[in-house]
């Protein structure tokens, strides 16, 4: 009526208006619909306003041109059970989510800490090769062997090297409740007067068990590191893990008025596992998936490693020879093109009225960018569809070659204030566990089965490959 224009809607139902559409593959279905309606859509989810970005060019304006208006969360029920509305991920644009953003920049994840946590990921490393080698002639589950990964790489980083101490297996299933829960859409962020659906479901008793189960190991957790600091037992030794570093945080704030209490710390060290464990896992088990389907590139990467990795080295793959793997960044690029683990993001909320390539978008809109969508647009990318790492290959693919914030072709982490702050601790860590599997074995699927895996996806978190990984590890050496 006042003349602005709002982004073109396809028709909807009468109150759950287009949230049927979304389907259990919500990226696919809503790239379908871009196709019809174009880069930038208006949807209703139940009472909730959306605008969809599809397109390189919404996606800058977002993250980048207009990135202040596009900075803020939408309030998510599921978060602000399971991480006490009190984390920085979910939180809404303001003071809070600037001072946690803050400590999680300067100091959980600086590169001085992501390179003192190297022996942290040699270990895990280390250990995960050993866990295939003691599984014989028998096919190994390679999702519950980067799971373990994973989750001990970022168990060492929070609570320190005694992390297993708090659980191990048991403390595994935890997490995967906590993270099953996280990635769980309520009807009741859509449908507020539906939020009894939730109830009956289950779903509120399951994150009350859940939640109460996480903040049990978390008071824990930190009850001990006091108790250790007041023992002065703890020497500093380069590395401190997340804990250790609230704490420390905490202590030089008392008085200034930047105050991270046990809450706030309990909710940002809950993030780290939120944020960093099902990416970086989801994203190993595609590329070990892509590369069983593309043995040529498979065998394009193991040539690589085992030609950086000399005799001299103790046969094994350390941090140093990263930055020799040039190809084995080009697949890690390209799956996270092609199998974005987050396809959609993280949702953003616009703080003010705004625009999207020239289509008006009110205050309090919910945001999605589909990255994954993005990154499949035939307009900008030659056969999209295909796992073919090679297109990276005359990239500069010196540490910075993810080049986030400059390409919007390609945004699986973000850009801009709300980006992922966690680049550089997921980078090497995925880097040296590929690395590692892909030096000491040989790969082939199970004898009787089908000669190809079919890449089927499962929506939950994060999009992963939704059958168990199970794979023939054949011991290589020189
Ligand atoms: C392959 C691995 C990873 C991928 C693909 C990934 C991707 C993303 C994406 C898409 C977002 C949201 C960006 C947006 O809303 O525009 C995000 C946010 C975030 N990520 Fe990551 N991430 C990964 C690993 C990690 C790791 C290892 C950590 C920490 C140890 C981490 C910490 C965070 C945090 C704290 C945020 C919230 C930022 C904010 O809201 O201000 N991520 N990540």
């Amino acid at each position: 009526r006042d003349g602005r224009r709002l982004p073109p809607s396809p028709p909807g139902l009468p109150l759950l208006g287009h949230l049927p559409l979304l389907g259990s593959l919500p990226h696919r279905n809503l790239q379908a619909m871009a196709a019809k309606h174009g880069p930038v859509m208006l949807l209703r989810l139940g009472r909730v306003p959306t605008v969809v970005a599809s397109a390189a060019a919404a996606a800058q304006e977002v993250m980048k041109t207009r990135d202040l208006a596009f900075a803020s969360r939408p309030r998510m029920r599921m978060a602000e059970r399971l991480i006490y509305g009190r984390d920085m991920v979910f939180a809404p644009y303001g003071e809070h989510w600037r001072q946690a953003r803050r400590v999680c920049v300067v100091h959980l994840l600086s590169q001085r800490r992501v390179q003192s946590l190297r022996r942290a990921r040699e270990l895990e490393a280390a250990a995960m090769v050993d866990r295939v080698r003691r599984g014989g002639v028998q096919a190994v589950n390679v999702t519950a062997l980067i799971i373990s990964y994973t989750n001990g790489i970022i168990s060492r980083a929070a609570f320190g090297d005694g992390g297993s101490l708090y659980g191990g297996e048991e403390l595994t299933k935890l997490f995967a409740d906590f993270e099953g829960l996280l990635g769980t859409v309520t009807v009741g962020d859509f449908v507020p007067w539906l939020a009894w659906v939730d109830t009956l479901m289950g779903l509120d008793a399951r994150a009350a068990r859940t939640s109460a189960q996480m903040d049990a190991l978390l008071e824990r957790v930190i009850a001990d590191h006091r108790q250790r600091r007041r023992d002065r037992r703890r020497e500093d030794d380069g590395h401190r893990d997340f804990v250790d570093v609230m704490l420390d945080v905490n202590d030089e704030a008392e008085g200034t008025g930047v105050m991270f209490d046990d809450v706030a710390i309990k909710a940002i060290v809950l993030d780290m596992f939120a944020a960093a464990t099902d990416t970086t896992y989801t994203t190993l088990v595609w590329a070990m998936a892509e590369l069983i389907n593309h043995p040529h590139e498979m065998r394009r990467v193991q040539d690589e490693v085992r030609a950086a990795v000399v005799v001299s080295d103790g046969g094994r793959v350390t941090e140093d020879h990263l930055p020799k793997l040039c190809y084995l960044r080009c697949v890690i690029k390209e799956t996270l093109r092609l199998r974005t683990p987050l396809p959609l993001l993280v949702p953003h909320e616009t703080t003010e009225d705004t625009e999207l390539l020239g289509y008006h978008v009110p205050a309090r809109s919910r945001v999605i960018v589909n990255a994954w969508a993005i990154a499949r647009d035939p307009a900008a990318w030659e056969s999209p569809d295909e796992f073919v790492p090679e297109r990276f290959a005359g990239d500069d693919l010196t540490a910075d070659y993810l080049m986030l914030g400059q390409d919007f072709r390609f945004v699986p982490f973000g850009a801009g204030r709300r980006g992922c702050p966690g680049v550089e601790f997921a980078v090497p860590s995925m880097e040296l566990a590929l690395a590692s599997l892909l030096y000491h074995f040989d790969w082939e699927l199970p004898a009787g089965g089908p000669s190809k895996l079919e890449m089927h996806e499962l929506n939950g978190l994060t999009v992963r490959f939704k059958a168990t990984l199970r794979l023939v590890a054949k011991p290589w050496s020189r």
